[in-house]
């Protein structure tokens, strides 16, 4: 069997409304971001050889196919029409055959995120898939609060979907507009990509993985009751928002902060799930505003209002940092619109929602001390398109060796060059699912 090298990608996501509570069955509000992680599978020399390389954390890594125990992982995994059926929670047999296999894996970092890879790999490919390499690049800030681990997770979810037959070709290109009801492989791709999101924080709600993998804008809801699934209500109509993010580039991890509020549930559970209901109200009131059929200044108003009450609330939750508290500082001095963290917080990104009536000099000023500060400011667009793969026949025959070459995706040096080799100068040979 041999396999051609291929592309999969995935987008970023920004949380409007309903971070955390999201994770306790609480509708939240989220759409695609241009950013996006790209995954290169390439076959190598070696047909036994699995490698791994995540430049963007220092890690590389390579196993021998043989020494994955295949017959015994085989032995948790059900299937259903010949694929495999995701489980409410990690199997905790397989996680420990895993473990055998990254007993050389030192840092806790490379271990999850070898983890992830092999939860999914076990699960979703076969032994017969010969040795390839994975090496993921990423345009997103990673540990920021834009979902660099779920786009993470989907890219590997959907190559290894790929690679185990799972999965169809995706076949759809960036313009073409595609209302299918039900997408079989997108939600085969979405549930397994959830279960690489609980190698890397053990509680996600799922709303990140849904948006990198269906793109666009969501009202997303965990359910808390085993076995139903989330509901995810697609907004199609997703107001015209000027946003802007900007990044402090304070280090944080999504898993510790999902800890740290599941602790204050847990010391103060009326008084946190006050603040959780709250949440829940501010986001149907806000899911409310957004889809009425006229979006003016009373709607953009009110928009920006339940995000200043979305951010007082996360910080009654203890996620905040002063680094945010900053941002907001010199947004609300500049008087640009409303400032509110986003994602986990303790650090990472938090998003302004422009007031039309602001002067581009005073936004300019706002993102000039945002810069002073030593912030990131982005400009990006929302609700774009969700996972999508480049095969070797969407490519002319003279690109494919650049393409496609480990070499060269390798070389890529900042978030531009991949931009502009990836998207830019090929976006329309993408294909979608
Ligand atoms: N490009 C990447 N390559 C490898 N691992 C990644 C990449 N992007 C994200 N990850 C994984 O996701 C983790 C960050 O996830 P998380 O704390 O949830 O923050 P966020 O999802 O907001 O960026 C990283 O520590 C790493 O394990
Ligand atoms: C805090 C949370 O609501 C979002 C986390 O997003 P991020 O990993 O910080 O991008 C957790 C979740 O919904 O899984
Ligand atoms: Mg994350």
């Amino acid at each position: 069997m041999s396999v051609s090298p291929f592309l999969v990608s995935a987008p970023g996501k920004v949380i409007i409304y309903g971070e955390h509570s999201a994770v306790y069955g609480k509708p939240a509000i989220a759409a695609a971001l241009s950013l996006r992680a790209y995954l290169l599978v390439t076959p190598c020399e070696d047909v036994n050889d699995i490698r791994l390389d995540f430049p963007d954390i220092g890690l590389s890594h390579s196993w021998n196919k043989e020494n994955i125990p295949w017959e015994d992982i085989r032995k948790f995994v059900t299937f259903k029409d010949e694929k495999p059926v995701v489980t409410e929670e990690l199997v905790p047999e397989i996680v420990d055959l895993l473990s055998t296999v990254l007993a050389d894996v030192e840092s806790k970092l490379h271990y999850t995120a070898c983890l992830c890879f092999l939860y999914l790999y076990a699960n979703l490919s076969n032994k017969d898939v010969p040795g390839m390499r994975f090496i993921v690049k990423s345009t997103l800030p990673i540990g920021a609060g834009l979902g660099s681990s779920a786009c993470t997770a989907v890219c590997l979810a959907s190559a290894l979907a790929r690679l185990g037959k799972h999965v169809s070709a995706a076949c759809h290109t960036s313009t073409e507009k595609v209302y299918k009801k039900e997408n079989s492989d997108l939600d085969f791709i979405d549930s397994w990509s959830l279960m690489g999101e609980k190698c890397f924080h053990g509680n996600p709600s799922g709303i990140d993985n849904a948006v990198a993998t269906y793109g666009g804008a969501v009202m997303f809801q965990r359910t808390t009751i085993p076995s139903k699934p989330s509901v995810r209500t697609t907004m199609r109509n997703f107001p015209p928002i000027k946003l802007i993010l900007i990044n402090t580039k304070v280090p944080r991890s999504t898993a510790a902060l999902v800890g740290n509020v599941a602790q204050v549930n847990r010391t103060y559970p009326k008084c946190a799930g006050s603040i959780l209901d709250a949440m829940e109200h501010l986001v149907f009131e806000a899911y409310q505003i957004m889809i009425r059929p006229s979006f003016g200044k009373e709607e953009k108003d009110q928009l920006r209002e339940l995000v200043n009450i979305n951010h007082g609330l996360l910080v009654a939750l203890g996620v905040s940092h002063p680094a945010l508290e900053k941002i907001k500082i010199i947004g609300d001095t500049h008087g640009i619109g409303s400032t509110k963290l986003t994602g986990a917080g303790g650090g990472g990104c938090a998003i302004s929602l422009v007031h039309d009536d602001v002067e581009e000099e005073v936004i300019q000023k706002a993102i000039k001390e945002f810069e002073n500060e030593g912030y990131e400011t982005f400009e990006t667009s929302l609700g774009g398109k969700g996972v999508g793969s480049l095969s070797l026949e969407d490519v002319d025959k003279d690109k494919r060796d650049t393409v496609f070459s480990a070499e060269v995706f390798s070389s890529y040096k900042d978030r531009d060059e991949v931009e502009k080799a990836l998207k830019s100068d090929i976006y329309e040979s993408w294909r979608f699912w």
